[in-house]
């Protein structure tokens, strides 16, 4: 039990180092708190809200296991090599794509109630 506490610890650690670190983090959260407060506004079904939850945690996780890469390859070499820059660039491009598939979701599941939240308006 103690050291699953300690664990816990560790991983909240390591998400507190890439907030305060990570500039993308932090737009990661920001939007992430917009779409939450976006689907409570728009009483986003559950089926879907389970959708967004997996998206967010995809990419919050995403981010962090990038946060983690460059952080081992900058630990190996300051130094400018071109693994170090595929690894990076490819930690990258992950988050890039989760990133890319969660706004389609996002468009996807936003779409419908937000175009008749504003018809309803515009009535
Ligand atoms: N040691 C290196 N050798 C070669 N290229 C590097 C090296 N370190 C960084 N780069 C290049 O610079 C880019 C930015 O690296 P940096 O470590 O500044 O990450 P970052 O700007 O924090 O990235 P992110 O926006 O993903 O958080 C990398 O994606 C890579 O293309």
């Amino acid at each position: 039990m103690y050291r699953f506490l300690c664990s816990l610890r560790f991983a909240w650690a390591g998400i507190r180092h890439a907030v305060m670190t990570q500039p993308n983090m932090r737009i990661h959260l920001f939007f992430t708190a917009a779409v939450l407060a976006g689907a409570w506004w728009l009483a986003i079904p559950r089926d879907d809200l389970l959708l967004l939850l997996l998206f967010i945690a995809l990419v919050l996780s995403l981010e962090l296991v990038n946060t983690a890469i460059e952080a081992a390859v900058d630990l190996v070499t300051t130094n400018r090599h071109p693994l170090a820059k595929a690894a990076k660039d490819a930690a990258a491009g992950a988050v890039l794509v989760a990133a890319a598939a969660s706004v389609v979701a996002g468009i996807i599941v936003f779409g419908p109630p937000l175009y008749r939240k504003i018809a309803e308006w515009l009535m």
